[in-house]
């Protein structure tokens, strides 16, 4: 299957509606792709937290409308990034949205992790709950984590035992910690032996740059392909068998002793 992650440039001189416009068309240029990624909070800004408020939308709001008919016009599954969620009692989410190409919203993921500590998305956002797998028909089920998420070993593993394969994790992540991210990413797909599609912005906005350097890893943790800094359309073929082979091969993940339901008494 065919991954295109599209590291889009969220700078402050472009608006959020024409944001939105321009990341439909990229996306309806990627027929051919099976699987195409955005990032988080990709039409706002995941700094821009003065406009949360005024941007927020329901999952089916303006992002939907304007990338769904993309994704059905491509023929791709589209994890369209997040969104800024206002949910009916009025909190706030940082809502990923995953679309089928169909067109219809197949599933939602709620940021479990808020960044900021006493500041930003931390105080102005509920925290979801609910860890969040999909299975792509006949290809791989994905699992869905969210920028701050991938600090948290503890979600990752929870997908894995939910089936996760192609672990998914659209990113608004600061420059100066690109190392982290980069590491951690490989982290993650070395400890869970799965994919690893992180999707990151690139730009600045308020006052924040973006890291860029978009990242698709291996389930051996090797890097498949890896995005320089500006705007740019990371496109990788992925092996969905790969997963259970490096599993078989390297049954790391059968030795687990700690968290599980079942006693070990090996
Ligand atoms: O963990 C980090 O260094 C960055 C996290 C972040 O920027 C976010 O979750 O929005």
């Amino acid at each position: 299957m065919r991954a295109s992650l599209m590291q889009i440039a969220v700078e402050e001189d472009e608006s959020v509606e024409s944001r939105r416009q321009r990341v439909a068309a990229l996306v309806r240029d990627q027929r051919g792709a099976d699987l195409v990624v955005l990032p988080e909070l990709w039409p706002v800004g995941a700094f821009a937290y003065r406009q949360f408020d005024a941007e927020a939308e329901t999952p089916t709001g303006p992002t939907y409308a304007a990338v769904a008919d993309a994704a059905r016009d491509a023929g791709v599954w589209l994890h369209a990034g997040s969104v800024v969620e206002r949910a009916g009692d009025g909190t706030l989410y940082n809502t990923s949205l995953v679309i089928a190409p169909t067109g219809e919203l197949a599933a939602t993921y709620r940021k479990i992790h808020r960044f900021g500590f006493d500041t930003g998305e931390a105080v102005m956002m509920g925290a979801g709950t609910e860890p969040v797998t999909v299975p792509l028909p006949g290809d791989l089920t994905l699992g869905l984590a969210t920028c701050y998420d991938l600090r948290f070993p503890e979600l990752f593993r929870s997908l894995v035992d939910q089936g996760a394969e192609a672990l998914v994790v659209p990113a608004g992540w600061p420059a100066r910690r690109r190392e982290h991210w980069t590491l951690l990413a490989r982290a993650r797909a070395v400890e869970n032996q799965s994919y690893v599609l992180a999707c990151g912005t690139a730009g600045t906005h308020a006052g924040v740059e973006q890291a860029g350097h978009s990242i698709v890893v291996g389930p051996w943790g090797d890097v498949l392909a890896e995005a320089g800094p500006g705007e740019e359309v990371l496109t990788v073929d992925i092996d969905p068998e790969a997963v259970a082979r490096t599993r078989e091969v390297f049954p790391a993940l059968k030795d687990r002793r700690l968290g599980l339901a079942a006693p070990h008494d090996r």
